[in-house]
């Protein structure tokens, strides 16, 4: 039988990646990344070096351009296959990662006029300035009854599309004014392959308060934010949305050219990273919690019912797979956290040690802190170095480290980083059993459950759960390739449901990480301390987070 292909591809925090996937059992046939050569813009814009705010988080959509160019075409000639046997392409996308564009679909940072100004750029899902808007957001939104509010636990985050067009708005009226559309990255990619304006269901429920049934939140309500906005969602966000595996479009005879593939291949409509990974480790049923683990953590489950739970970032409707209600809950920081202190906080004698054993300096932490048990350090932590999305919903919170003495050691210290962001992943988990969402088994995938055995250990006996672990390395792409084969179709030699896909396509590694009881027993007992810091911290105890916050910004 002809070998039939799809191309995954991933858009990352730092980098971007494709992956050529047979469509026959999921084998994953070649890969290559571009790293983004303007990385995450925080401190100052490219070009007139223009000083950024506090939490503001760019990036610059030529990147993501330069990843079709050379990944695309570079996995074709590493794997040497005919670009007619690539029967459909999807991507996945970070979201909310938003930009303003002009009528003919540019965005206004690639625009000499705009380029100046740091709203003209992409905002990436971690841009969280617009705390302020959603901090009001949710005021008005509670004050007025909004039935939208329910379905995002309770609170707008800031990282998603409404927070951050209405910074636009408040901060740089002339660009909200300019823009012709605010799109997703994800839409715009495929806009750029297909010519073709659409937008997807799972970004736009997720990020945008777009419900197959309602709608986007009432005129009414967006007119209350500002009267400026009240047409936003028929204006500026108007457009097609279309559910997950859909066909986008052809891919256009000049992009064709570009990535090395031929004209009219199939490119489904994006998808949020994240969700893109749940088919991928073979989860289309309900009760299997999936953990997206990298630079931030995505909680994602699937239920056949519908219900709202404080904490829990959102429920759709179809967001993940059609038929089911696809939930979303996160940490803002795990992978971010670990890179944070290896960057900036590890002392030069350990660079030095990883260097003479030939390890990364995070295999050296890893090491070292495996030989620690759980609670021995004294030393525990709030996992808030990017604040807290998932249950507290509050990008400013930050991080708190607890028990340091003169004999604390860096691989203590890196102990208790990775115990806490698995205390807050119980957290989370917590959030949906006490909603009457069962949890009955864990997956995780991403970058993390490959690179750090310790971690997953720590997951397992933090959770008291077993934990098992997608066998890609690519995750994501492996999830968007296959909604690339979705969108092809079974007559071209893909697929005609998700289901199907995932059945053929997803592969789990053979072995498990297993709680160890005497250590769950204590991880109980400090769990229990971070319950007590986070409601003292997060939940109102204690406002020295918020003041200090407060006394930054006025700088
Ligand atoms: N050995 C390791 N242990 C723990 N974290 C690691 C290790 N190696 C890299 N990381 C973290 O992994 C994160 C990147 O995860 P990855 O899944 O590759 O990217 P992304 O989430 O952006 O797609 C970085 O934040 C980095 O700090
Ligand atoms: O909010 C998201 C998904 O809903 C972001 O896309 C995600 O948190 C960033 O992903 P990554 O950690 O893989 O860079």
């Amino acid at each position: 039988m002809k070998r039939r292909y799809s191309i995954g591809i991933d858009f990352g925090t730092e980098s971007g990646r494709a992956l050529l996937v047979d469509l026959t059992n999921g084998e994953e046939v070649a890969t290559h990344v571009t790293v983004y050569s303007h990385g995450v813009i925080g401190e100052k814009l490219p070009g007139s070096g223009q000083k950024l705010g506090t939490d503001w988080a760019l990036q610059h959509p030529g990147d993501y351009m330069e990843v079709l160019r050379r990944s695309v075409s570079e996995v074709l000639r590493t794997a040497s296959v005919n670009m007619e046997d690539v029967v459909g392409i999807g991507v996945d996308f970070t979201a909310c990662t938003m930009m303003p564009l002009d009528s003919t679909g540019t965005p206004l940072c690639l625009k000499a006029e705009w380029r100046e100004d740091p709203h003209s750029w992409v905002k990436l899902w971690k841009h969280h300035a617009a705390q302020t808007e959603a901090n009001r957001m949710n005021e008005i939104a509670k004050a007025r009854g909004e039935t939208f509010l329910p379905r995002y636990g309770g609170k707008v985050s800031s990282e998603w599309m409404i927070p951050k067009i209405w910074q636009i708005l408040n901060e740089a009226p002339h660009i909200y004014e300019a823009a012709d559309m605010f799109m997703e990255a994800a839409d715009w990619i495929v806009m750029q392959m297909t010519g073709e304006q659409i937008r997807n269901s799972c970004a736009a429920g997720y990020k945008a308060l777009w419900n197959k049934r309602e709608g986007y939140p009432s005129r009414g309500f967006l007119q209350s934010l500002d009267p400026a906005m009240a047409d936003l969602a028929e204006t500026k966000l108007r457009g097609t949305i279309a559910p997950l595996g859909s066909k986008a479009g052809g891919l256009s005879w000049e992009m064709a050219g570009v990535m090395g593939l031929c004209p009219g291949t199939a490119v489904a409509v994006g998808n949020i990273d994240a969700h893109a990974m749940v088919p991928a480790c073979g989860v289309v049923t309900p009760g299997k919690l999936v953990m997206a683990m990298g630079t931030s953590t995505c909680h994602l489950m699937l239920s056949d019912k519908e219900v709202h739970a404080e904490g829990i970032s959102g429920v759709v409707e179809d967001g993940i797979v059609a038929g089911l209600y696809g939930y979303e809950a996160g940490q803002a920081a795990v992978g971010d956290i670990f890179a944070w202190y290896v960057d900036h906080a590890v002392p030069a004698y350990i660079k030095q040690a990883a260097t003479e054993a030939g390890i990364t300096v995070y295999e050296w932490l890893e090491r070292e802190a495996s030989a620690y048990l759980p609670g021995q350090s004294g030393l525990i932590a709030l996992d808030w170095w990017n604040g807290n999305r998932s249950v507290l919903a509050d990008a400013d919170l930050s991080g708190l480290l607890l028990g340091c003495t003169l004999q604390t050691k860096p691989e203590e210290i890196y102990r208790a980083l990775i115990e806490a962001t698995a205390f807050g992943t119980r957290k989370i988990i917590e959030a949906f059993t006490d909603s009457g969402i069962d949890v009955d088994e864990l997956y995780a995938c991403g970058g993390l459950p490959q690179r750090n055995r310790l971690l997953m250990q720590i997951y397992a006996d933090v959770t008291g759960r077993e934990i098992k672990i997608a066998d890609s390395v690519q995750t994501a792409a492996l999830g968007a390739a296959m909604f690339g084969a979705v969108a092809a179709g079974s007559e071209e030699g893909g697929y005609d449901s998700i289901v199907d896909a995932a059945a053929k396509m997803a592969q789990l590694r053979k072995e498990t990480f297993k709680p160890n009881p005497a250590h769950a027993a204590i991880y109980d007992e400090l769990y229990k301390q971070y319950s007590e810091l986070q409601d003292i911290f997060g939940r109102g105890g204690s406002q020295v987070m918020k003041k200090l916050k407060e006394i930054k910004v006025k700088g």
